[in-house]
């Protein structure tokens, strides 16, 4: 299997204070990844240094061979990104924030507007291309958020909590057209905190705490390696959730 992503040693400092702590992984083509951890654990600070939004202060990031941060605009070429934030220009049709996403990418208009109408088809949306934004529905923004990255094509698909705030039926569109994607080539690298999201979608399991990988491994035994009932017990006990417990129940009795 072709490596996509490498991940080496990688390390984010803020300060004196360290959000990343020596993280290490890979991705292969047609594989997805998932990143699980507590609030603050480094999830997305991890994610903003592979697609080179944040720098980097210790380690290396490889996608397709291309050095992250020597060659960050290159790199960028072949990576599509769904963050948190779903970032739709409002002033801009469903069809225009297409679009508008595909000539960041130097692809001749025509090539982005048949691309955008085929992708906008595929996430449920062919009727909605001329509405605004504004009128859609929080699921059918999503979809559009997930359509948008994908208009040029890429080797990797990284998402920070592709569904939160979503319905259900949503969510399960939302999954089936991850893993038509995945079933097509792309590498899938996401953070989420459903346990759920992680077992319809997710190949192999990185749980990283205060910064650091914790347990990792592939999400069909990760459990059973760990000697836990389930991927939802792997994660407590790894997080030290028993600890974490008794601190919060002190608190509150103090
Ligand atoms: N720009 C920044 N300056 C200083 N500290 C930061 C900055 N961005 C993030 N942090 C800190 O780095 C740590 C990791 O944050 P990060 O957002 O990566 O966590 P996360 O695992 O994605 O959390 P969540 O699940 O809540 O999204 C947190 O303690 C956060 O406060």
């Amino acid at each position: 299997m072709t490596t996509v992503l490498s991940v080496e040693n990688l390390t984010k400092q803020y300060g004196t204070f360290t959000a990343v702590n020596g993280v290490s992984f890979s991705l292969a083509a047609g594989r997805t990844l998932a990143i699980l951890g507590p609030n603050g654990a480094g999830k997305s600070t991890t994610l903003k240094m592979i697609y080179a939004t944040t720098p980097i202060t210790r380690g290396t990031v490889m996608i397709n061979g291309i050095n992250v941060q020597q060659q960050p605009r290159l790199a960028k070429q072949t990576i599509g990104v769904v963050m948190q934030d779903d970032l739709l220009d409002t002033t801009l049709t469903v069809l225009e924030n297409m679009i508008a996403h595909g000539i960041l990418f130097d692809t001749p208009l025509q090539a982005v507007r048949s691309r955008a109408h085929a992708l906008l088809t595929f996430v449920g949306l062919a009727n909605y291309e001329n509405a605004d934004t504004t009128d859609l529905s929080g699921g059918m923004r999503r979809r559009l958020v997930l359509a948008r990255p994908l208009i040029n094509d890429p080797q990797l698909i990284i998402l920070d909590e592709p569904t939160t705030g979503l319905d259900i039926q949503s969510r399960h569109v939302f999954w089936r057209k991850l893993n038509i994607l995945k079933q097509q080539g792309a590498a899938i690298l996401l953070t989420s905190h459903y346990v759920d999201e992680i077992a319809a979608l997710a190949d192999d399991v990185v749980i990283v705490d205060h910064g650091c990988i914790v347990a990792a491994g592939p999400a069909g035994t990760l459990a059973q390696q760990l000697g836990a009932a389930n991927l939802e017990q792997a994660y407590l006990q790894a997080t030290h959730f028993d600890e974490r417990s008794d601190q919060i129940e002190q608190t509150r009795h103090q």
